[in-house]
């Protein structure tokens, strides 16, 4: 299913778990920081909206999407507590390949720390072909990603609790 559409930001808050007690970590690059600046808000709202404190989010800022994996690398090392961490980015495409390889390194790295990691890392990076396509998905007329990413942290965050129950 496109995004167009779609409106990425609407979600039935009576299918959200209670997140009252989690702890978020969101690293967030500064490449296209107006983009991603939109996406930690969506994020953020999100939390607050659905009962996270916002003492129990932990944000670190990084140069550039490459180094979200190794940001939210050591956010997993360095803060055992989260329940989630979302890494935000926008990548916008140039004039040459750069952007396959920083697309593709970003995504392998993001999904080798879901692998390795204990603490699952939501990916909310826009891979774009313009600006105009990464305003209207970090709060323009598609919604906020960020959002989508909030609402993916806190259900991941209960399934992790879950599993631990059921592991014993
Ligand atoms: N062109 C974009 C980049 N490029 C920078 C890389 O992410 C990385 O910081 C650099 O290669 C040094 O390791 N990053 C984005 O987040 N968005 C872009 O559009
Ligand atoms: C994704 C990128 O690194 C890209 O925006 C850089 O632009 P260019 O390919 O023109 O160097």
């Amino acid at each position: 299913m496109a995004t167009e559409g779609n409106n990425l930001s609407q979600y039935d808050k009576d299918t959200i778990p209670n997140a009252k007690d989690f702890r978020f970590g969101i690293v967030v690059s500064e490449w296209n920081d107006e983009i991603t600046e939109g996406l930690f808000q969506g994020a953020f709202d999100a939390f607050i909206e659905n009962n996270v404190k916002k003492e129990n989010i932990v944000r670190w800022n990084v140069p550039g999407s490459f180094e979200l994996i190794y940001g939210c690398k050591k956010l997993q090392e360095s803060f055992e507590m989260l329940d989630a961490i979302i890494a935000v980015g926008s990548v916008i495409q140039g004039e040459t390949k750069h952007f396959d390889f920083v697309c593709e390194g970003v995504t392998q790295g993001i999904k080798d720390l879901n692998i390795q990691g204990d603490i699952p890392v939501i990916f909310c990076v826009l891979t774009d072909n313009n600006i105009e396509q990464s305003r209207a998905r970090s709060g323009g007329k598609h919604g906020n990603k960020g959002t989508e990413a909030a609402i993916a942290a806190i259900k991941m965050a209960q399934l992790r609790k879950d599993a631990k129950f059921y592991k014993g």
